[in-house]
């Protein structure tokens, strides 16, 4: 069996990435520290980050801690955030990520994405609503915008750089401008959104994939009640009882085996440590496929917030 516990995937740029980390999004600024000193204490060594996350400063506590404390250096840990997409326009992106290193309190990222390829307006607010409730786009073509990211890796504030939530023809632009190309792309990934088609694209490229909400996201904002529950599937709980493991192990396994990054977030240790106990146990093929089969488009994080946006990625029919 093949051990995936210290697994790492090669950039084309020769950084390694952990394909385990801890995602961050929704991780109450009160709750993150203790959840990051957990996750490291556990073996986690890949922190997934985001400014629009509100809780970088607290993130950065626990960092600081664990290296105080000598349990790791910080050239032990990978650590990604996001470009937010109020700020896209190209004189912004330095600042913003200048901003993202004081509040970690770190001098360089490992990973630093462009967030989504829609930008908004740049007053201020992270989700800048006019008066009748819609979010005001900026004209910032996302091309741009990762031209002054390249320079970021130039100044060394950076390793790598890279993209989320692009889709096919939006990857494609930006390698036709690049000088840097993306190492990565963080997409939605899990079985109900197995994303065959664009993984397979972004790995002819030599760009890595990292799955996010890889258990379904179930505490994303938006949630309904008769909205389905990935984690509650009885075709996956079956699955998961006959390897005698729990729903959340077999969706991680799922992704570490399609030698896909992937990065849940819990602020509860019990799942910090649950979730990290995947390396003991492999998926036959048969399950892979079987799994495979549960695809059907389901999107958790559809980002409505900026539909209508001449860059949304999911708007129309590409993939
Ligand atoms: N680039 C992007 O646009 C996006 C990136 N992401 C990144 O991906 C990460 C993961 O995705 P996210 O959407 O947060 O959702 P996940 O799919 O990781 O699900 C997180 C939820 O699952 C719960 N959970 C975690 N482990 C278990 C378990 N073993 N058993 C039962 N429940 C469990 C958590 O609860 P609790 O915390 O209470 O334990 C939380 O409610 C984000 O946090 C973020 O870092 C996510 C969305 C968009
Ligand atoms: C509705 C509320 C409370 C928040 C909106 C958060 C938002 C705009 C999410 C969309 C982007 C997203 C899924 C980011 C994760 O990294």
């Amino acid at each position: 069996m093949v051990n995936y516990s210290i697994s790492k995937i090669k950039f084309s740029d020769g950084q390694e990435i952990p394909i385990f980390g801890l995602g961050t999004w929704k991780s109450k600024p009160g709750e993150v520290t203790q959840a990051v000193k957990d996750a490291i204490d556990l073996g986690y060594r890949h922190i997934d980050c985001a400014y629009f996350y509100g809780n970088e400063k607290e993130v950065g506590e626990a960092i600081h801690a664990k290296i105080a404390e000598g349990i790791v250096k910080r050239e032990d840990l990978f650590l990604t955030s996001k470009l937010w997409n109020t700020f896209h326009r190209p004189d912004l992106v330095e600042g913003a990520l200048k901003e993202t290193l004081k509040n970690l309190g770190v001098d360089y990222l490992n990973l630093y994405l462009i967030h989504w390829p829609v930008g908004y307006k740049e007053d201020g607010e992270l989700m800048p609503y006019n008066e009748a409730g819609k979010i005001q786009f900026s004209n910032v073509d996302y091309v741009d915008t990762w031209k002054a990211m390249e320079l970021l890796v130039q100044k060394n504030l950076t390793k790598s750089i890279g993209l989320s939530n692009f889709n096919k023809r939006q990857i494609e632009r930006i390698l036709q401008i690049a000088t840097i190309k993306p190492v990565n792309n963080q997409i939605e990934c899990h079985p109900y959104l197995n994303q065959k088609r664009l993984i397979d694209f972004c790995k002819s490229k030599g760009i890595t994939v990292t799955a996010y909400s890889p258990l379904g996201s179930p505490d994303r904002p938006w949630a309904k009640p008769e909205d389905p529950t990935l984690m509650e599937d009885p075709k996956l709980k079956e699955l998961a009882s006959r390897y005698k493991k729990t729903p959340a192990q077999v969706l991680l396994r799922y992704q570490i085996q399609r030698n896909l990054i992937t990065i849940p977030k819990s602020v509860t240790k019990s799942r910090i440590e649950e979730n990290f106990n995947i390396f003991d146990f492999e998926l036959t093929d048969f399950d892979m496929e079987y799994i495979d089969t549960f695809d059907c488009n389901g999107r958790f994080c559809p980002n409505t917030f900026a539909l209508g946006h001449p860059h949304h990625p999911f708007e129309n029919d590409d993939y």
